[in-house]
């Protein structure tokens, strides 16, 4: 596994425009390769019909994949062609000129921050106490851990780069040809399928990882074109059956997880997310533009050593960082709050959100704060900010954040966020960045692969729902440009997706969606496996690692248009979780192993927590008095 993980790490991860291009490239290939294959097929059937026999249109079938691979090797040429010449003294100036975009706009702030190196350190501290404090831990793409890596990476400048880009391009070449030489290798045979005695033996056996990779891809080739070359007898689901084995040998997946990720793709584009998954995203950045322009961030982090350019055409203020000679979370620019490290995934709630100066903004669960700070920096500290999170412990980290980049527009509160419209409401815009299963950033946690259960994929959506229904009921209909709810998760099951936004249209028919404005994202499921949701579910958007090399991640976008009676919602978060229980009793969707409020196993973590209390303070648990504790 770890070595698998080491051999496919980017050393320079692309671009997005890059990553877009060699998309297309891609694409083209395989649709060529498609063209090919159903020419193949509909020569083998020609030639099947001239047969008489079961056994001899195997035969002949045989015989014609192996025509087509003598062809293929024979024209080595057409497939040089498809990779296109790259001038790269013209790419390295067009580089320049990306920053040269009409950041002019962009304010910069004076404000200037007395004492960022304490809250650098403060930062840090709170994290590792969050750690800490959860085994399974909330996901949030911001502020990774990979700040790490980039210590110990030695690089030069954009010059350097440039001959990288060279470097990777030729490596590109070379693999796109051995890629051709595998799979002219892999022809798939019928016979693919192990016997019951070959599965016996399998399982007898150490695993074998390059077997199984290279039966996981004839597996996938067999289940794209099952018609033609599944094998007589064996049905679909146990090609499906064997392959999804495969997966969790060969990725590490639960059977159950590797399956749902599974079904939501075709069996070609489920192998190249499991791909994506072994492969950490770029590092990103994003500028804060309440201290600085990006050109100007961008200039002085290259006169550190940095390598960088701009993330995509979709975002003014993210930076993609390839190497760097110095920490990347600790440069003065950092301590400063000239940035924030955030996935490139999550500016995308927040450009959807389109805040705008002078509102008043909710952010439901906003630790560590990149979204937060975001959202600030948009209003350009106007307005007011309440961000709040329900784990307290992580507001230490959202607090810091805040001080850090300057937000001077920001109240910080620890409700849980069902509270909400009880503890305040009327808001021109919620973003519920609500808690997820992290199945988007497998990249970036690879403990999710085995750490994820079905009673996951129960709780986490019942959570999801009640805080989106909140959210709903905090906003103001009546907001002159606002009245807009972002609901957004860094995970693909459409049960945390797609079926908690449907719940809530269903819950609250006055909202609707309306599009993102997003330029990038697939849209969102209209049905899934028998499940059909309301059409407007379409204008959601999901981003893929494959697809956009971004985590992982769902965006749907609200306009509330009118007030209900909901808006005066004075029940607490126990109430409305007491109500959401039985409603979902009614409707049959709780197992009976969904999590009870347990007020013995509260009591046991609550007397816990104490003696820690106690312990930091050098006072001994047992020498205290019960009714001190
Ligand atoms: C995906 S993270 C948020 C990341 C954050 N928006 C950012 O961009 O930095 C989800 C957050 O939800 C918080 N959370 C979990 N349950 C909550 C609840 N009931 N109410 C409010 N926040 C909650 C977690 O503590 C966690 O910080």
């Amino acid at each position: 596994m770890g070595s698998r993980r080491h051999k496919n790490k980017q050393s320079a991860p692309p671009s997005f425009d890059e990553f877009q291009a060699k998309k297309d490239r891609k694409a083209k290939r395989v649709e060529e390769k498609e063209l090919k294959s159903k020419a193949r097929a509909k020569e083998n059937a020609e030639r099947s019909l001239k047969r008489a026999g079961a056994e001899e249109v195997r035969e002949s079938s045989k015989r014609a994949k192996s025509g087509a691979k003598s062809r293929k090797l024979s024209k080595p040429e057409e497939q040089e062609e498809e990779l296109p010449d790259v001038d790269y003294d013209a790419l390295s100036k067009a580089k320049k000129s990306l920053f040269d975009d009409e950041e002019e706009e962009e304010e910069v702030s004076d404000v200037v921050d007395e004492d960022l190196k304490d809250e650098f350190d403060l930062e840090q501290e709170y994290q590792d106490e969050d750690e800490e404090a959860h085994a399974k831990p909330m996901f949030s793409d911001d502020e990774g851990d990979d700040e790490g890596e980039l210590e110990n990476l030695n690089a030069a400048n954009m010059e350097f780069y440039s001959k990288k880009l060279d470097e990777d391009e030729a490596l590109e070449a070379e693999e796109a040809e051995l890629e051709l030489a595998e799979a002219q290798a892999m022809q798939p045979r019928a016979d693919i399928l192990p016997s019951k005695e070959e599965e016996e033996a399998l399982a007898g056996e150490a695993p074998n990882l390059t077997a199984t990779r290279t039966r996981i891809i004839e597996l996938v080739k067999v289940l794209e074109d099952f018609k033609n070359l599944g094998a007589k007898g064996r049905s679909r689901s146990e090609y499906v059956d064997r392959l999804l084995k495969d997966i969790c040998e060969y990725f590490g997946y639960s059977p159950f997880l590797a399956e749902k990720l599974f079904n939501l793709f075709s069996p070609a584009e489920a192998l190249e997310f499991f791909e994506a998954n072994e492969i950490a995203r770029p590092i990103t950045i994003r500028t804060n533009t309440l201290k600085t322009r990006r050109r100007d961030l961008a200039q002085s982090l290259v006169n550190r050593g940095v390598n960088l350019q701009p993330i995509g055409n979709w975002t003014k203020v993210g930076l993609q960082i390839f190497d760097s000679q110095v920490p990347i979370g600790a440069t003065p620019e950092y301590l400063a709050g000239h940035y924030i490290l955030q996935a490139a995934s999550s500016f995308l709630p927040v450009i959807a959100l389109d805040p705008q100066e002078n509102e008043r903004i909710l952010d439901m669960a906003a630790a560590p704060g990149g979204k937060t700070t975001y959202i600030s920096a948009m209003m350009k500290n106007t307005g007011c900010v309440f961000a709040n999170d329900a784990n307290k412990n992580r507001t230490k980290s959202l607090i810091a954040n805040i001080h850090r980049l300057g937000c001077t527009n920001t109240i910080v509160c620890n409700y849980d966020a069902r509270e909400f419209p009880k503890v305040i409401g009327g808001f021109d815009r919620i973003l519920l960045d609500a808690p997820c299963s992290g199945t988007g950033v497998i990249g970036k946690d690879q403990s999710v692969k085995v750490s994820r259960t079905e009673k996951d994929f129960i709780q986490i959506p019942h959570l999801q729902k009640q805080l989106l229904l909140s959210a709903i009921d905090s906003v103001d209909a009546n907001s002159k440009k606002g009245g807009i709810i972002v609901y957004s998760t860094c995970s693909v099951a459409v049960e945390e997706d797609e079926a908690v936004v449907d719940y809530a249209l269903r819950k609250r028919p006055n909202v609707k969606l309306v599009e993102t404005g997003l330029l990038i994202g697939k849209e969102g499921f209209t049905s899934f496996r028998g499940k059909k949701f309301h059409p407007s579910v379409k204008m959601t958007r999901r981003y893929y690692p494959h697809t956009y090399n971004v985590d992982g991640f769902f965006v749907a976008k609200f306009q509330k248009t009118g007030p209900s009676p909901h808006d005066d919602n004075q029940a607490s978060a126990k109430e409305k979780e007491m109500e959401a229980r039985r409603e979902a009793a009614d409707e049959g969707i709780i197992h009976s192993d969904f999590a009870k409020f347990d007020d013995e196993e509260d009591d046991k973590y609550i007397s816990k927590s104490k003696k820690v209390g106690l312990l930091k303070k050098g006072v001994n648990p047992k020498a205290v008095k019960p009714q001190e504790k």
